[in-house]
C-alpha cells in the first residue's frame, strides 16, 4: 500500500482522470460511497448526521457521503465553508444533486454560530469534508471557527475524510486548530499525516478504501513511501524445501558481547536462528567466550583479543581472513561496548566484511564520528539505529529526529548510501535510492531492552539466507513488530525480548 503526500496525491488524481480517463466525478462518488459504508458499518440503525463540506473535493466528497446517508434512512444536514461559485466542478455536481433532493444545506460565514452548533449537538454522528490534502497553511476563517465548533460540541463520532480538518497532510503539523476524529477514511492511498505526530492522534482509527484508481496509475506513478505489509515481500518467505540443509540457509557472524553485554549478543544469535538462518558464530571477547558458549548451544562461539579485559580491542585475530570468508553476513554491534582502538576496528570490519554488513547500537555510535567510512563500502551496509543513536549519527538532537523522522532517514540513507532502519514509534526504512518503507506494526511490548538486539538478528538472519536488503529490511521489521504483539500475554508491560524471540516462529507461521 502506498502512502502519499499531497502532490503525489494530486499527480495520481490528473493522471488517473487526464491520462486514463476516469472522470473525477466518478473517483468522487466512489470515495463518498466507500466512506459511507464505513460508517454504516458502525451504525447498524439510521442516525443523525451532520456534514461540513468545504468548497474543493474534499467538499464534494461530503456531498456523496450526506446524499448516501440521506438515501440510507438517515436525517443529514450540510453546512458549507464557503459559497457556491468557490465549489470545484465536481463538487458543485453533487452539491446540486444534495439540492435537488430536497437535503438541508446551509452556507456558514461565521454569524449563524447558534444554529450550527445546535446541529452539531444533535448529531450523532459528524462528516468532517472542510478540507483533505489540499489544505494550506493555518486555517483561515470560517473553516477555524467550524473546527472549533464541532471539538465544542464533543459529538458522539466523528468520520473525517482523507484527513481530519486542520492537519497538514505532509508534516503532521496542527494548523491552529484540528478536527478530533474517531474514524479517518483515506482514499486511495495512506497519507504522510496519519502516521506522523502530532496529527496521527487526531485521526483516530485509519482506514484506506479504494476509490477505483487503477493500479495502472500507482505504477506509473509510483510515490516514493510504501507502507510495510507482507505483499512487500511474502515472496521471500516460502515454505522450505525438504531437500535444503543448513548450508542453504547461510551463515551469520555476530560481533559483541563485551564484559557485561553478554546477554545482547545473545539475543541477537538466538533471534538470529529463530529466524531461519543456517548457522551463526558470535564472536566475543575472549575473555567472555567460556561464559558465551555456557548459554549457547546452537550457536559456534569465536573469541576475539581482548588482553584479558573482556573488552573488544583494536586487534582483528590473526586467522580472521579465514574465518571471514565462512560468513555471509556480519552484524555488528549488540553490546559490542566501547574500547581503545574502535574506530580503526570498525575500518577493518567495514573493509573485510564483502558482504551485508549490519552496524547497531555501539557499532553506531562508534560510526558516527566519522561517517566517512561508509563511503568505499561495495555491498549493502544497514543501520539500525534507535533516536538517540539517529541524534548522534546525524549530530543532532532525539527531538530533531523525532521531528521528521522520515526526513532525517531519507537524508543519512542519500547520503551515506546505507539503509537506514530509524526504530520508534513507527520504524521507517530509507533506502539509498530515496525510496522509503513505513512499518505501523510496532508495539510498546518492544521498548525494552534488548528487543534491538533481537531486531539485528532477524535482518541479519534473512540476509544471511540471501534475501535482498530490499525485502529483508521490511520483512525483519514487520515480523519482529508481530512477534512482539504476539508476545504479550498479559500486559505490554512485561514482555521479555526472549519472549519476543520465542514468538518469531508463530510470526513467521502466521504470515506464510
Ligand atoms: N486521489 C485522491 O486522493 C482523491 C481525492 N479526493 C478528495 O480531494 C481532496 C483534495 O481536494 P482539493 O480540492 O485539492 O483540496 P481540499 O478539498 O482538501 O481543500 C481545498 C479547499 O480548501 C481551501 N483551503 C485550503 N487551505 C485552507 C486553509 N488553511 N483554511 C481554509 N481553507 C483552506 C481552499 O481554498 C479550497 O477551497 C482529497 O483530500 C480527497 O478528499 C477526490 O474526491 C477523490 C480522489
Ligand atoms: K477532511
Amino acid at each position: 500500500m502506498v502512502l502519499c503526500t499531497a502532490q503525489e496525491a494530486r499527480d495520481l488524481d490528473r493522471y488517473t482522470i487526464e491520462v486514463l480517463g476516469m472522470p473525477g466525478a466518478a473517483l468522487m462518488e466512489n470515495a463518498g460511497q466507500n466512506a459511507t459504508r464505513m460508517l454504516l458499518k458502525r451504525f447498524s440503525e439510521a442516525k443523525r448526521a451532520v456534514v461540513l463540506s468545504g468548497t474543493g473535493n474534499n467538499g464534494g466528497d461530503g456531498f456523496v457521503v450526506a446524499r448516501s446517508l440521506f438515501s440510507a434512512g438517515w436525517k443529514v444536514s450540510v453546512w458549507v465553508s464557503g459559497q457556491v461559485e468557490k465549489m470545484s466542478l465536481e463538487t458543485r455536481a453533487f452539491y446540486q444533486v444534495c439540492r435537488n433532493m430536497g437535503l438541508a444545506v446551509s452556507f456558514f460565514d461565521g454569524d449563524r454560530k447558534e444554529e450550527l452548533l445546535t446541529d452539531l449537538q444533535k448529531a450523532d454522528v459528524v462528516v468532517d469534508a472542510l478540507l483533505g490534502t489540499g489544505v494550506r497553511g493555518a486555517l483561515r476563517e470560517p473553516v477555524r471557527c467550524m473546527v472549533q465548533m464541532v471539538n465544542e460540541a464533543e459529538p458522539g463520532f466523528v468520520l473525517a475524510l482523507d484527513a481530519p480538518t486542520g492537519v497538514d497532510t505532509d508534516t503532521g503539523a496542527i494548523l491552529g486548530e484540528a478536527i478530533q476524529a474517531d474514524l479517518t477514511v483515506s482514499f486511495a492511498t495512506w497519507k504522510w499525516c496519519h502516521y506522523l505526530l502530532p496529527a496521527s492522534e487526531f485521526c483516530g482509527e485509519v482506514r484506506v478504501v479504494d476509490i477505483g484508481m487503477p493500479e495502472e496509475a500507482i505504477h506509473h506513478q509510483p510515490p516514493q513511501t510504501w507502507v510495510n505489509d507482507p505483499s512487500l515481500w511474502h515472496d521471500h518467505l516460502t515454505p522450505r524445501s525438504p531437500w535444503s540443509h543448513k548450508g542453504t540457509y547461510g551463515h551469520l557472524l555476530v560481533l559483541g558481547g563485551s564484559k557485561g553485554m553478554l546477554g545482547a549478543a545473545y539475543l541477537s544469535g538466538m533471534a538470529a536462528l529463530k529466524s531461519g538462518v543456517g548457522m551463526v558464530t558470535i564472536g566475543v571477547p575472549h575473555g567472555q567466550e567460556a561464559s558465551m558458549a555456557t548459554k549457547v548451544t546452537e550457536a559456534l562461539v569465536w573469541g576475539w583479543p581482548d588482553e584479558g579485559s573482556g573488552l573488544f580491542i583494536g586487534d582483528f585475530p590473526s586467522d580472521w581472513e579465514e574465518r571471514f570468508s565462512r560468513f555471509h553476513v556480519v552484524t555488528a554491534g549488540p553490546g559490542l561496548g566501547r574500547f581503545s582502538g574502535e574506530k580503526a576496528w570498525l575500518e577493518r570490519l567495514l573493509h573485510c566484511t564483502d558482504g551485508p554488513l549490519v552496524l547497531d547500537a555501539d557499532a553506531l555510535n562508534i560510526l558516527s564520528s566519522d561517517l566517512s567510512m561508509l563511503q568505499f563500502r561495495k555491498k549493502p551496509t544497514i543501520l539500525t539505529p534507535h533516536p538517540g543513536e539517529m541524534a548522534r549519527l546525524i549530530g543532532g538532537t532525539v527531538k530533531d529526529v523525532e521531528a521528521s523522522r522520515h526526513r532525517v532517514a531519507k537524508e543519512l540513507a542519500e547520503k551515506t548510501g546505507a539503509t537506514i532502519v530509524l526504530k520508534g514509534s513507527f520504524t521507517v526504512i530509507a533506502f539509498p535510492d530515496g525510496r522509503q518503507v513505513l512499518n505501523g506494526t510496532a508495539s510498546p511490548a518492544l521498548a525494552k531492552a534488548g528487543s534491538g538486539d533481537v531486531l539485528t538478528g532477524v535482518l541479519g538472519a534473512f540476509l544471511a539466507q540471501g534475501i535482498p536488503v530490499e525485502s529483508a529490511a521490511p520483512m525483519a521489521v514487520y515480523l519482529h513488530g508481530m512477534a512482539g504483539r504476539l508476545a504479550v500475554r498479559s500486559s505490554d508491560y512485561s514482555v521479555l525480548a526472549s519472549e519476543v524471540i520465542d514468538n518469531l516462529g508463530n510470526a513467521i507461521h502466521q504470515t506464510l
